[in-house]
């Protein structure tokens, strides 16, 4: 077939355990004539089959999220968004046709907080979510993040919020109350240990200093304060305090970081088969092995992800660790701001952001990127200004909180983390920032070590070669993600055996994950993917492929037949 050529670039010994003795320094290249490509259509395209009105979706074969679809078709290959994008589920969008309204504005992860709702409340939005996967053809994963057990206020009966005005005397207090009994401007604190370990002076910082407190008198347990900075008390408002400028530590840092009741939500994300978990108020690596394991005993096989949210002063110290132990993290600015001084924050997201880059695993940037949106159909010049630099700093995916949970334009904040992301993409790739980068190496093994190699090398060559897509055939997810490390120029279509590999590939940037069954045999896998993604007009003849896979340590650039 003419137009078609085929270059090969393989490490001998293939589908070996062991690392070959010879040097690897000389790979054996390989450029076979050009070779048609002779699949009937008819034979390899299963039937489409109509899942919703209007919606089509492979009854076998090939599955990939609709919205990304639409999106590499209308925009191009390399205009696609390689920036994820994580929304919280609130009040304002937990109905069915609101979820889908934000998977259609090209949603990725959806987040559900445990922090707020009941268990039917989370049950049900985790199963809508399934409900439009299976139905309308999205592949949006879903995130369950932990309350964890830092000091907040009680919810306040569910009163919406209450206003705290400049010099009124109000009670933090452990005793609990019944409604009728609650006295006028008193607070419960669920930290036991909270009158101890206040002193007489101490600031009182409700989120993280929207409202401030002075300590003036301890009585049992009641902690009468002074409000230094009115506004609004919030349900379940995050409690910190400070003493001469720094966070007060004292037995609160002993709390554990996965609760009882984050225990019992755990099990109840692991029936449900969420995605994956966040982890609030991670401090150490070692919470994240103990849930691993727990996962792993519970569920044999899972392939639950594991989120440690960067929001603890304590987590600091422990960075490297911690990251290198988790399936992602998160920077959790909200409350991050609220333990260590703002103006510190920005500078730990760009350590974190690097330090993930850099041991492989995904980052998603937290919090107040779009807070004006929650009353403002658009957003400040400096919120715009914050999600370019997120972009910019090439994290794997921004999220909403409130834009989306509460707020009054979540269609928008979307799409506006969109078009932000779409313009910062294309801005990197004009100022050609991927050959700066000296990316150290993860892999443990020396097999590994020769993936994560090709990976980079596709990466380059993919840029040099002004290539249309990466495709890589995955079982694991990793060599997917090793290709997605290197931040290249055009997208990177990943083909993963498991709808839940699938979904939680959905967090890594550039990454465009199908569901595909495939077999060893790689020349079979090719024949038949571009079969697929040409009867969907996905790809066209005369594109440029460079192909990987964890099944054969091979480089293959192919125009596409
Ligand atoms: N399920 C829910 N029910 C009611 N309100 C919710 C729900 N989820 C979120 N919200 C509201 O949206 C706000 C933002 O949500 P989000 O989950 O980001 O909270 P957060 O306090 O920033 O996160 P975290 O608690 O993990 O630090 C919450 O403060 C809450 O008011
Ligand atoms: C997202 C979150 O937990 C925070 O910003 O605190
Ligand atoms: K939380
Ligand atoms: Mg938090």
């Amino acid at each position: 077939m003419s137009g078609s050529f085929r270059c090969s670039i393989s490490l001998s010994p293939l589908h070996s355990n062991e690392f070959p003795r010879i040097p690897v320094t000389i790979p054996r290249i390989h450029v076979s004539v050009p070779k048609p490509v002779t699949v009937a259509l008819s034979k390899v395209v299963s039937p489409l089959r109509v899942a919703a009105p209007g919606v089509m979706i492979e009854a076998a074969g090939l599955e990939v999220d609709r919205v990304t679809e639409a999106e590499l078709k209308e925009n191009g290959f390399r205009s696609t968004r390689k920036t994820k994008i994580v929304c919280t589920i609130g009040p304002r969008t937990c109905e069915f046709e609101e979820i889908e309204a934000l998977a259609v504005g090209g949603m990725n992860v959806a987040r559900v907080n445990m922090c707020h709702g009941t268990r039917e409340w989370h049950r049900d939005v985790i199963r809508r979510v399934r409900q439009l996967n299976e139905e309308k053809g999205f592949a949006v994963a879903v995130m369950m993040d932990t309350e964890g057990s830092e000091i907040h206020m009680d919810d306040l009966n569910d009163v919406e919020s209450t206003k705290a005005e400049d010099g009124q005397i109000w009670t933090f207090t452990v005793r609990a109350f019944d409604q009728p009994s609650r006295p006028e401007r008193t607070i419960t604190v669920n930290y036991d240990g909270f009158a101890e370990d206040v002193k007489v002076g101490d600031e009182l910082l409700v989120d993280g200093g929207m409202v401030t407190f002075v300590v003036i008198e301890k009585i049992g347990p009641d902690v009468i304060c002074r409000c230094t900075d009115p506004g609004l008390l919030l349900p379940r408002a995050n409690l910190t305090f400070w003493r001469n400028g720094s966070l007060v530590r004292e037995r609160n840092a002993m709390l554990p970081t996965i609760s009882s009741k984050d225990w019992l939500d755990i099990d109840f994300g692991i029936e449900e088969g969420v995605d994956f978990i966040a982890v609030s108020f991670v401090k150490s690596a070692e919470v994240i092995k103990t849930l691993k394991s727990y996962i792993i005993d519970r569920s044999p096989g899972s392939q639950i992800g594991i989120i440690a949210k960067i929001e603890s002063i304590d987590s600091l110290k422990n960075l490297e660790e911690i990251i290198q132990v988790s399936d992602g993290t998160m920077v959790a600015r909200g409350d991050l701001g609220a333990q260590i001084p703002l103006e510190q924050v920005p500078s730990v997201q760009h350590e974190v952001i690097q330090l993930c880059r850099q041991l492989n695993k995904p980052v998603i940037v937290a919090s107040q990127l779009l807070e004006s949106m929650i009353e403002y159909p658009i957003p400040t010049r400096a919120e715009v200004a914050d999600v370019s630099e997120a972009v910019g700093q090439q994290a794997d995916a921004l999220m909403l909180s409130s834009e989306s949970a509460m707020g009054q334009y979540p269609e928008k904040a979307l799409a506006v983390l969109r078009s932000v992301s779409l313009r910062i993409e294309k801005c990197r790739r004009e100022e050609k920032h991927w050959d700066v980068t000296d990316l150290r190496i993860v892999s443990s093994s020396k097999l590994d070590e020769i993936s994560e190699e090709i990976c980079n090398t596709t990466s380059r060559m993919a840029n040099k070669l002004k290539a249309d897509a990466i495709f890589v055939y995955t079982k694991t997810g990793q060599t997917a993600s090793l290709l997605s490390r290197n931040r290249p120029d055009c997208p990177i279509f990943a083909f993963a055996p498991s709808t839940s590999i699938q979904r939680c590939l959905n967090l890594k940037w550039g990454l465009i994950p199908f569901r595909l069954d495939f077999s060893d045999d790689v020349e079979s896998n090719l024949n038949r993917t571009f079969s697929l993604l040409k009867a969907r007009a996905m790809i066209k003849s005369g594109d440029l492929i460079i192909v990987v896979s964890d099944v054969m340590q091979s480089i293959q650039a192919i125009k596409v037949p």
